[in-house]
This record gives C-alpha cells, structure tokens and sequence, in this order.
C-alpha cells in the first residue's frame, strides 16, 4: 500500500487486499517461530544484562535495539507503523511528506497484542523446552508481532474509509456524539468478510503448512496413534491455530482499534453542514 496516495490509503477495497496480504506475511511469520522450541527464558525480565541499561527480557531488549535502528530510517513516521518500546531516535532521514489521511490519534495497542502473543501464541505454535536458539527465537517473535502490529493497526484506515463513506457518515457521527461504543461496533461489523476470511484462512494455513515432494504430492509421516500406525500429513502449523488466532485475538483487536479511532474521529473536527441535523 502507498501511503504516500490519500486515495489508496482510503479505498475499503485496497484495504481489505493490504489485510488479505498480511495473512500470508502472519502465517509464515509463525510457521518460522514454530520451528523453534518455547524458549521460556527469553521472556524473562532480569535474566540478562544488557549494555544499553535495560531491565526487561531478552526479547524486549531485541525488539528495542531493532526498534531504534528502524526509527533512524524513519519507519515509525509512518502512519502504519507502530513501535513497541520507547524512546526511539530521530530519523536521519528527512521525514516523507504523508497526505494527512487519519485523523489525529495517538492509539497504540501494541502492549495488548505482546501481552496475547505470550500467553496465547508462542505457547500454541511451539514445542516446550530449551533449544539454546534465543538470537533466532527473538527475531522471529519480532516479526510475528511487527505483522501482527500492522495488521490491527490497519484498523485506522478501515474505520477512516468506513467513516468517509457519505452513505453512512451521518449514522456514524451520531453513534459517535452519543458515544454509543456498541452501536459503532455493530456498524462497522460486516460478518460476511469475517466468515469468508476465517475461511480462506484455513485453507492457507493448509497448504502453506504443508511440506510438498517435487512432483506436488504433500508429504506425510507414519504416527503411532492410539495403539496402530496412521499416516498423517506433516505440519508446521496447525490449522485450527491460526484461525482462532484470527476469531479470538487479530479480528477482534481490528475491531477494537476501529472502535477507538471513530470515537476519536470528531475531536477537533468541524461537522460538515450538510451531515448536520
Ligand atoms: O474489512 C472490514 O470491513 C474490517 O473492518 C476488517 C475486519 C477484520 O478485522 O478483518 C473487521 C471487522 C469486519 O467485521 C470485517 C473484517
């Protein structure tokens, strides 16, 4: 998506394709974590020492050294970006002139969705144990919640281009000025696209999930299953993973952020006449 195109950031439709896109990008992003063990300790505070004074784990220590490097090349100016730590430097690039298409809003809900990560992912998608690979673990967590970041974040622009919709704007405003947080929510609900993402969801998680021999036939393994060898097909995910990753934590998230964005949305905002009663 160019950001820099005020009317690409704004088409409902090209952003469905930038989320529909993420699902790849989120999906491979965990069949990379789950190849590594747990590796409990690398979410402890206070296992390590660290040269830059930090007292956290050793993935947010990772995730901060990163974070700085990629605010020097002004990732975070960005209006699809969002760090998880702070302070972060000041580009040394000069800063990208991006047309002004949300509408102010410091909303980041970047602690919720590390918080969920670790409690409801990592433990999902890996083996139990110590492996020793921490350098790998962390710059593969890193990547699931840069994605994952991005992906609930993109809720800004939805709830923009649902907002500017003339169809639909003056319901908005009203269910806004009465703060009607429910209302909003049911609005901006289209179950139809949910239904048919979990979907194709699914059907990806399949196939990217699966080892595939040259001629295309998926690889399968001989298992003992309750007493009698079975043939099953060998995953580096599993499907029903990924998709209540999507229903209980991503799509509600989403939704979250839409909601808080439009809430915000008349702050400091002059009502056009004609959208007024
Ligand atoms: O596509 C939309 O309209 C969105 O708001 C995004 C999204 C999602 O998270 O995928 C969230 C709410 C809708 O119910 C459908 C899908």
């Amino acid at each position: 998506m160019n950001l820099l195109n005020k009317n690409d950031a704004l088409s409902l439709a090209k952003l469905r394709d930038v989320l529909i896109r993420l699902e790849d990008t989120i999906i491979f992003a965990l069949i990379e974590r789950a190849q590594f063990a747990l590796n409990d300790c690398t979410y402890q505070p206070g296992v390590y020492k660290y040269d830059n004074g930090s007292q956290g784990s050793f993935l947010e220590y990772f995730l901060h050294e990163m974070e700085k490097v990629h605010a020097r090349v002004r990732r975070y100016t960005s209006p699809d970006e969002y760090p998880f730590t702070s302070p972060l430097p000041e580009p040394m690039l000069p800063t990208l002139d991006f047309p002004p298409t949300l509408h102010p809003n410091n909303i980041n809900v970047n602690k919720d969705i590390m918080e969920r990560y670790l409690q409801d992912i990592v433990p999902k998608i890996c083996a139990p144990g110590d492996d020793l690979n921490y350098g790998s673990s962390a710059t593969r967590d890193t990547e699931c919640l840069q994605a994952l970041s991005k992906r609930i974040h993109y809720g800004k622009f939805i709830a923009e281009s649902k907002f500017m919709d003339p169809t639909q704007q003056k319901t908005y405003i009203k269910l806004i000025q009465n703060k009607d947080r429910d209302a909003i929510m049911e609005l901006l609900t289209n179950r139809t696209v949910e239904a048919a993402l979990l979907r194709r969801l699914r059907r990806k998680a399949l196939i990217y999930g699966s080892d595939i021999t040259e001629t295309g036939e998926v690889v399968t393994k001989e298992e003992e299953v309750e007493g009698s060898t079975a043939t099953t097909t060998s995953r580096k995910i599993q499907a029903d993973v990924v998709v209540d990753l999507y229903e209980r934590f991503v799509i509600p998230l989403t939704k979250e952020v839409e909601v808080e964005y439009l809430l915000r949305r008349l702050d400091g905002w002059q009502i056009p006449e004609d959208t007024e009663n």
